[in-house]
């Protein structure tokens, strides 16, 4: 083709593409795809500059959007973990970064020394308006109840925070009385009780479960549900005693599949479009109105237990001084706010545990040499084995392999957020602040996966693997460890010279942060550790386990943010019972 004849067509091809664009609907299209694309790398040069700005504290960084206003909001819908991992990371190292959701900023602090002096501010504590947007959309909480919240700006410790509302009555601080039960009841010498009503009825349940036999193999469908029911049961009758149960033995079903389908409720689809979320949550609460109804008319004074706490009809201190502060003389919780805040801590003590603890206990299992060292590790401390569930609880909690079995599940497997806010001062956090009243927000799920701090062993155990070695230190090894070595060696305070492996949390402020930190954190971790090691104790001694299909077990990315992973399909597994529990 001559110069002359290319010149023609291409002209052609000018004037055709032009006539296209000639409409001022498709006009507008282009203009604005130009200014958003234009307005998107101006964001990303604002981002680069302001990221090497090392200057003073400052406010952390606006992650760049696309399209103004719904911002963040597609990307972390569809993808929340992968969005968020982006939006941490720069230069390969974990930053923190200000995301910006339909017109409201967030505040996603993840380097390790703001997480660090996040945990420890005394300003920051969970924000009430995150309170409350839980309460309502997860536990169904109607406005009525909301109110007590909505008036408390306080904070959750003792003394109420500088700049609060000074006409707020001490009687109104509901974070505070809340606060303040939830520690007395679960640490402490409140603590025992509860963990002791657990312990026993885990076992009564392990016992009966009559379809095992003695040394005859048989199977289960599903590892999970069957243990995890029987685990909840436990829980709840410990928290809420054996008369909710009789009730309504029915209800342990109905909050697996509430827990089920909470990741529909906390994105906030409506009951128009999937009502059958919101009709599980209806069927517990009415069961738990029902409760009220039986409990008031039998609970009797005299039936309270001889250590003060556990009754046969409210089940346990906590329960009982609630019902009677929140509904009867504070009148701030009617029978409908009652069975919210009762599902609420329901759901709150049973499943982030109990997923931990069948979640550690399938681990050993799928391991025969993880599992013959922790029999071992059991003969060597207890004579015979199964005297852990007579001893003193403090011996079972310091066994360090199985401290490390615990702490490496979590580690794994604890993806929440931890939220925290200052409502009435801005913040400094040391290279960055929070403004007053913003929410800054903190995702274990990326602590926990920061592989420029945790000890992969050089590679060779990488941090999506379960490997409870990483928490065991080797005084002959001195690339062993839960922190890289090189910040092993930076930090370590040499605090033991047994000259015995032994496990470690050396180095993990601010990096292993499964209970959330500061003055909100977990009030449940004491309570939760028990089950998790009692459980996992129990099912090595009584049973052996072995997994029928190993590809089975995957977790279920939809649930990331909410706590402890869940597993997405059932685990069939054959099961024995072992007759002579005390052999290795
Ligand atoms: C592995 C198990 C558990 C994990 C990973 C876990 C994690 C958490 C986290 C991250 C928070 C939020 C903390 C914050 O806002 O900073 C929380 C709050 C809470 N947890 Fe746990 N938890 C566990 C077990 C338990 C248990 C067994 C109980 C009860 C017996 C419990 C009761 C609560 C309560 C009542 C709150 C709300 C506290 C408040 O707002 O005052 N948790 N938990």
């Amino acid at each position: 083709m001559s110069n002359a004849a290319f010149h023609v067509l291409a002209m052609r091809h000018v004037r055709y593409a032009l006539s296209i664009t000639a409409s001022p609907f498709s006009n507008m299209i282009v203009v604005l795809g130009a200014v958003v694309a234009l307005n998107y790398m101006l964001a990303w040069i604002r981002y680069h500059f302001a990221r090497r700005d090392r200057h003073g504290t400052q406010v952390p960084p606006k992650y760049p959007t696309l399209v103004p206003f719904l911002g963040d909001a597609i990307s972390s819908a569809w993808d929340l973990e992968s969005f968020l991992y982006r939006a941490t990371h720069y230069h390969g190292k974990l930053t923190s970064t200000r995301i910006s959701l339909l017109g409201s900023n967030m505040y996603i602090m993840q380097d390790r020394e703001t997480v660090e002096k996040m945990m420890k501010h005394p300003s920051l504590a969970s924000p009430m308006s995150i309170i409350i947007v839980t309460l309502r959309f997860l536990f169904g909480m109607p406005e009525t109840g909301l109110k007590v919240y909505k008036a408390d700006d306080s904070g959750p410790l003792a003394k109420p925070l500088p700049g609060s509302n000074p006409d707020l009555g001490p009687e109104n601080r509901i974070d505070y009385l809340l606060h303040q039960s939830f520690n007395q009841a679960f640490s402490g010498p409140g603590l025992r009780p509860t963990t002791q009503r657990f312990n026993k009825a885990l076992l009564a349940k392990v016992k009966m479960m009559n379809q095992i036999e003695d040394n005859c193999w048989g199977s289960i469908d599903d590892f999970f549900e069957v243990f995890g029911k029987i685990t909840i049961g436990a829980l709840s009758q410990a928290i809420y005693g054996p008369l909710l149960l009789q009730l309504h033995p029915d209800i342990i079903d109905d909050l697996w599949d509430y827990d089920d389908v909470l990741p529909w409720l906390a994105r906030g689809i409506p009951r128009l479009l999937m009502p059958g979320p919101y009709r599980t949550r209806d069927k517990i609460r009415r069961k738990l109105r029902n409760w009220y109804v039986h409990a008031r008319q039998g609970f009797q004074e005299s039936n309270i237990d001889a250590d003060g706490d556990g009754d046969p009809v409210w089940g346990s201190r906590l329960v009982r001084n609630l019902q009677q502060v929140l509904h009867v003389e504070r009148r701030s919780h009617d029978d409908e706010a009652m069975s919210s805040h009762d599902l609420a801590l329901l759901w709150a003590s049973n499943f982030n545990a109990v997923s931990a603890a069948t979640i550690a206990a399938y681990h050993i299992f799928r391991d025969p040499s993880l599992l013959a060292s922790l029999r071992a590790e059991l003969a060597a401390h207890f004579d015979p084995p199964s005297a852990f569930i007579t001893a003193d609880p403090k011996t079972l909690l310091k066994l360090p392999l199985l401290s490390a079995v615990y702490a490496e599940t979590l580690r794994l497997h604890v993806k929440v957020f931890f939220m925290a806010s200052s409502p009435h001062n801005n913040v400094n956090l040391g290279r960055w602040k929070l403004p007053k009243g913003a929410t800054g927000v903190v995702s274990s799920g990326i602590s926990h996966m920061d592989d420029t701090y945790w000890n992969d062993a050089g590679g060779q155990h990488p941090l999506s693997e379960f490997w409870p070695g990483r928490f065991l230190v080797d005084p002959a090894n001195s690339l062993s460890g839960p922190a890289r070595p090189a910040i092993t060696r930076s930090t370590s305070s040499n605090s033991s010279n047994s000259g015995k492996p032994h496990f470690s949390m050396e180095g993990l402020d601010g990096v292993w942060i499964p209970y959330g930190g500061g003055p909100s954190i977990c009030p449940g971790r004491f309570l939760a550790k028990n089950v998790v090691f009692f459980f996992c104790a129990l099912l090595i001694t009584e049973f052996d386990i072995e997994l029928l299909d190993d590809k089975s077990f995957q977790l279920d990315p939809w649930r990331y943010g909410l706590g402890t992973a869940r597993a997405k399909y059932p685990v069939p597994v054959r099961i024995r019972r072992r007759a002579d529990k005390n052999t290795i």
